[in-house]
């Protein structure tokens, strides 16, 4: 392929295929790595194709990511099949569409999220009611072992999904119902098979449809997606039976609903539509299932590991919060775990590729030219462990993020694991306030320790659209 003038400089691959068959010579694992490592050579912009016409970008240094974030030419989409799978096969959700209809998608998301609960106080005596049962459950598999030994796979998953599900449908799920059971590892099932990275290969839609290897490839598992769909569908017609557009909304189904009754009669080309609302919810549900129970999860695979940092916040927790459990408001007094939980984040990124940004317009990063339509991957893992902020990027220390005698958190601008600019994380919020205050109760309520004989749990993460942590056991024993 020609490069254009003044394209970032990297490596050139096969004249039909382009780059992407060499890529796991890097890293045979982990593809954000192998990016990293293509940087070392050629710097924080390497321009490589993927496929004769497809220009992929990969940004590695703080500077240009950040510079890239900002950049509102770089705010689009790439098309990546398997996304699109999941949306009727149309553009549509939050997470890869663009433009005018992005915008107000949400805007309105955002607006009316946030008044229902995300980040806000009012939603907390729903957190402390999950996570109540959650400690239950821990407790009754801890008592039913003799060794105190509990199985921690996927065990954050339902009680975060409820939070959500709370603003959402104004429902939740009992923790052992099979069939939101079925939709969880559905959902996981999805995200472990998506590839930010192969997910952009151009392959043709008739290979796509005749070739199931083809499509696994890429990361499609577009049948998984319709047990989901149907079941928002029941649950959207149940509330549309209960007359959402007269009285107070209770939910975002409610407020949504409300919307697209307006609209229907003010405006025939309306963007508030059925399909719309179940893609909407189905992102939000995978979105907020997967990485913020992966955070908890990490956090507590790093504390197990780091048994003096797990006292130290120990130690604070019942400083500062006496027999209770912390709250939002002990936050900002609570230094020392806010630095633990920040740099479990640092340590182990959940989307180290952000979600795939993509060019709307020829433009620049660290003035090189990134054409039009180029998929632009921005590591957040690289900038999250980039030696020159962090000395020793791979230790797990938290004191880094404590100022000299640990009494503030020192907040870096180049720790943005939620992303920056107008494509930033839109559940940042809840995320932050859940990830609070579940990982702080479960380590003020209980001591966890490595299974004797057997090796510590693994930080290394299992692959797919974003990085979940390996299933792991614990001796769980309740602190009096
Ligand atoms: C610890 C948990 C989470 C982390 C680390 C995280 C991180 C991210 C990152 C890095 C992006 C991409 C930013 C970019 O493309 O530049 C993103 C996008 C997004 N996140 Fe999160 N996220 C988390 C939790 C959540 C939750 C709980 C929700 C919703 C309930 C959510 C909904 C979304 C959506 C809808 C987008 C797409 C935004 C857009 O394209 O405009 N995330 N997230």
């Amino acid at each position: 392929t020609k490069r254009p003038h003044n394209f970032p400089p990297g490596p050139r691959g096969l004249p039909l295929l382009g780059y992407l068959p060499f890529l796991s010579s890097w890293d045979p694992q982990y593809p954000h790595k192998a990016m990293k490592k293509i940087s070392e050579v050629y710097g924080p912009v390497v321009g490589m194709y993927f496929g004769p016409s497809k220009p992929i970008i990969s940004v590695c240094g703080h500077e240009a990511v950040k510079e890239a974030l900002h950049n509102e030419d770089l705010d689009g989409r790439p098309y990546i099949p398997a996304a699109l799978g999941r949306t009727f096969g149309e553009h549509l959700g939050l997470m890869f569409v663009m433009g005018q209809f992005w915008q107000e998608q949400r805007r309105f998301a955002m607006r009316h999220l946030r008044d229902l609960g995300f980040g806000k106080t009012s939603i907390e005596d729903q957190m402390t009611d999950e996570l109540g049962d959650l400690i239950k459950d821990i407790e009754n598999e801890s008592e039913l072992d003799p060794e105190r030994i509990v199985d921690l796979k996927g065990i954050f998953q339902v009680s975060v999904i409820n939070i959500l599900w709370a603003i959402i449908a104004g429902e939740r799920f009992q923790r052992n119902d099979p069939k939101f059971q079925e939709l969880l590892r559905a959902n996981e099932m999805m995200f472990r098979a998506g590839n930010p990275v192969r997910g952009n290969i151009p392959i043709p839609a008739f290979v796509l449809k005749h070739f199931r290897f083809a499509r696994e490839f890429i990361g499609i598992k577009s049948e998984l997606i319709k047990p989901f769909q149907k079941f928002v569908q029941v649950t959207i017609d149940d509330h549309q039976q209960q007359n959402p557009c007269e009285g107070e909304a209770r939910d975002f189904i409610d407020v949504y609903l409300k919307e697209m009754n307006k609209q229907k009669d003010e405006n025939p080309s309306t963007n508030f539509t059925n399909k719309q609302l179940i893609s909407m919810i189905t992102e939000l549900f995978g979105a907020g299932a997967e990485s913020t129970s992966s955070s908890i999860g990490f956090a507590i695979i790093h504390l197990i590991r780091d048994q003096q940092a797990q006292q130290k916040m120990q130690i604070e927790l019942d400083q500062v919060c006496g027999q209770f459990f912390p709250t939002l408001n002990h936050r900002s007094s609570l230094p020392y775990t806010e630095a633990v939980l920040m740099e479990a984040q640092r340590c182990s990124t959940i989307a180290p590729f952000a979600v795939p940004h993509s060019a709307v317009k020829d433009t620049h990063i660290q003035g090189y030219t990134i054409p039009k339509g180029s998929v632009v991957l921005l590591n957040l893992d690289a900038v999250l462990q980039d030696s020159k902020y962090w000395k020793d990027p791979e230790v797990f220390r938290p004191e880094r993020h404590l100022n000299e005698d640990g009494t503030k958190v020192i907040k870096s601008d180049h720790f943005y694991p939620f992303g920056l600019g107008r494509r930033m994380c839109l559940g940042d919020s809840l995320a932050k306030n859940t990830y609070f205050l579940f990982t702080a109760a479960l380590i003020k309520k209980f001591r966890f320790e490595p299974v004797e004989n057997e090796p510590l749990p693994s930080l290394n993460p299992k692959i797919g659209f974003t990085l979940g942590y390996q299933g792991f056991k614990a001796v769980v024993t309740p602190r009096s």
